[in-house]
């Protein structure tokens, strides 16, 4: 990631903003029109005690300039408003429009991506720092800006009004800036540390939360709450530490506002100013503080936002989509695959795949076995191109996976993984996958072909019950099973299927079994296997061993060269057999 100036970011973020030029510009009107009035206010109260109540006694003059005063009260609460409300409107359209840049790079980024970044780090991205950045709009630019031109109206005024006060007062300036930057500094190391420890917080309890059945299985609730404590107290501290340093700031700052206005007041009375002149500067001190401590608070949030934008774009600046060159597309695929000694590694270290050859022909159901870690479900994201290969070829109807148009190849292939994933929604809305032109005929008469369409009628609400986070609240059989309809729904010509191993009952696997042979007819099927009912009928087995095919054949062949695949069929049969009596036994 390349790292980037304070300057160049904020650049960007202006950049970013100018989308929405004329709403800023609307706002720095409302800025400019609100300094001039806001510094008038005191002005004018000078004129009516000095000159309308004092020196002429003009009642009428006075009322006068008194509805005006009145007016302008009002006319700078309603500008405020808009100021807060328009600077906010644009802070959230911004905001909106990173986000949606942010997201929309994330789903395009390369499995690889994903496989080295923690979830969790993409999350504090995408929520907590993108909406860090808000505050460069709401407290940035704009309202310093605002700032900055109260405190020169109100120094021009003051300077119309009385020059020897002005100078007394301008002393205010040196003193403000020293004690917000000797605050500042220590606010600086407080905020880092509060910011540090409720990151840690967070992602302590996202963990413990999602590990809970860990956590009680193993009896760890005690000393998982110790370490929460432990946490929780540090956090507690760091908070505080905030807060001291607040409580103290702005008493401090009170202070100085009540000395200087005492000051003023002392010296009006030695020198004998006019009334109206010491009015006025009681009001111009407090105009002039106020600016220039919130200056101070801007800048800490600026610095925030910066932070978390520098965190942001550098996700924005990463290019870790998969190329996608392609120019072929298709409507139609016969489905012959082809790996022509293919060479593959998920981190260059250690080739996974270490010259795989083989091929399927149309229609053809090719069962892959091998031990845990052979690189059976490496072949399979291959065929989606969810990684690139390092050498060697994948031929799909006798062209090359790379020169297919990604998004057309990927729709030309079905795959029903393991590990089934379903999106917190409905059932229905979990088949559609977000495809609007599927309907609920086609839905039901598909799930009815898989005989899953009973099991979603039993739920309550049926396809509209909604699935929990994960989808733990439906057991693994089953999701595998809403996962073919889905895959059916699209009507493949190449499908993929990772058999589920384990804790599938009884019920499950015979629906399961009747909806492979279903979903695999007439199409070109590369199934991961388990099942030996799925071995035994496959056109073609491949036996993996460490990355390599070691043996290649039909059933009763593989069985007849008596080697690895009978060894490895054998124990299987074994275990099943153990299981089935297991089974009866318990019935
Ligand atoms: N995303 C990944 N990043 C890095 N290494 C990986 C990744 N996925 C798998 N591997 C490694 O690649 C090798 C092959 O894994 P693969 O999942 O293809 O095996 P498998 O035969 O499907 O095993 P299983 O039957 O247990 O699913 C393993 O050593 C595994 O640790």
């Amino acid at each position: 990631m390349k790292k980037q100036t304070t300057w160049q970011i904020i650049q960007r973020l202006f950049r970013i903003g100018m989308k929405f030029r004329s709403w800023f510009i609307l706002t720095l009107i409302i800025s400019v029109i609100l300094s001039v009035i806001s510094t008038y206010r005191p002005y004018l109260t000078m004129q009516i005690v000095d000159t309308d109540i004092i020196a002429l006694g003009d009642r009428e003059q006075m009322m006068k300039h008194i509805y005006i005063l009145i007016a302008l009260v009002f006319g700078e609460s309603i500008l405020n408003f808009f100021l807060v409300y328009f600077s906010n409107f644009i802070s959230q359209n911004v905001i909106r429009d990173i986000r949606e840049r942010l997201y929309e790079k994330l789903i395009y980024f390369r499995t690889a991506f994903f496989d080295r970044t923690p979830i969790g780090q993409l999350v504090t991205r995408a929520v907590g720092d993108v909406e860090t950045i808000s505050t460069v709009y709401t407290d940035g630019f704009l309202m310093v800006f605002g700032d900055i031109l109260r405190i020169v109206f109100v120094l021009f005024m003051m300077f119309q009004v009385d020059v020897n006060l002005s100078y007394i007062s301008l002393a205010i300036l040196p003193l403000m800036v020293l004690i917000t930057r000797f605050f500042q500094k220590r606010l600086r190391k407080a905020f880092s540390d509060e910011r540090t420890w409720t990151s840690n917080q967070n992602s302590f309890v996202q963990e413990r939360l999602s590990g809970m059945t860990l956590v009680q299985v193993f009896n760890r609730q005690e000393a998982e709450f110790k370490k929460f404590d432990e946490i929780n107290i540090t956090l507690k501290a760091a908070l505080l530490r905030t807060v001291f340093i607040f409580s103290l700031f702005f008493p401090v700052v009170e202070l100085i506002s009540s000395l200087f206005i005492g000051f003023i007041l002392f010296y009006g009375g030695y020198v004998t100013i006019t009334a109206g002149k010491v009015i006025a500067f009681i009001q111009f001190i407090s105009m002039l503080i106020r600016p220039l401590r919130q200056i101070a608070d801007r800048f800490n949030n600026i610095q925030r936002g910066i932070v978390g934008a520098e965190r942001v774009l550098g996700i924005m600046d990463e290019d870790d989509a998969l190329p996608n060159d392609g120019k072929v597309t298709k409507d139609h695929f016969d489905g012959r695959i082809e790996f022509q000694n293919v060479h593959f590694s998920y981190d260059d270290k250690q080739e996974v795949l270490k010259g795989i050859s083989f091929k399927v022909s149309p229609g053809e159901t090719v069962a892959i076995v091998g031990a845990t870690g052979a690189g059976k479900s490496t072949i399979i994201s291959l065929i989606t191109r969810l990684y690139d290969i390092n050498s060697g070829k994948i031929l799909l109807d006798d062209v090359d996976l790379k020169e297919y148009e990604l998004y057309n190849l990927r729709s030309h292939v079905g795959v029903v993984l393991q590990d089934v994933f379903l999106f917190h929604g409905s059932i229905f809305e979990n088949l559609t996958f977000g495809d609007g032109t599927i309907t609920m005929e086609q839905i039901r008469k598909v799930a009815e072909e898989v005989g899953v369409h009973d099991f979603i009628e039993s739920l309550p609400g049926g396809y509209e019950y909604v699935v929990s986070e994960r989808g733990s609240s439906i057991s693994l059989g089953q999701r595998q099973l809403l996962s073919f309809v889905r895959a059916y729904l699209s009507d493949p010509k190449i499908l993929i299927l990772d058999e589920a191993t384990s804790s599938i009952d009884h019920e499950s696997e015979k629906l399961i079994q009747r909806a492979t042979e279903k979903i695999t007819k007439n199409r070109t099927s590369i199934i991961i296997a388990h099942r030996l009912s799925t071995i035994e009928k496959a056109d073609k087995i491949i036996v993996m061993d460490g990355g390599r095919i070691v043996e290649e054949g039909k059933h009763m062949d593989l069985l007849r060269q008596n080697g690895y695949y009978a060894t490895l069929y054998k124990s299987q049969l074994k275990h099943e057999v153990e299981e089935s009596e297991k089974s009866e036994d318990e019935q």
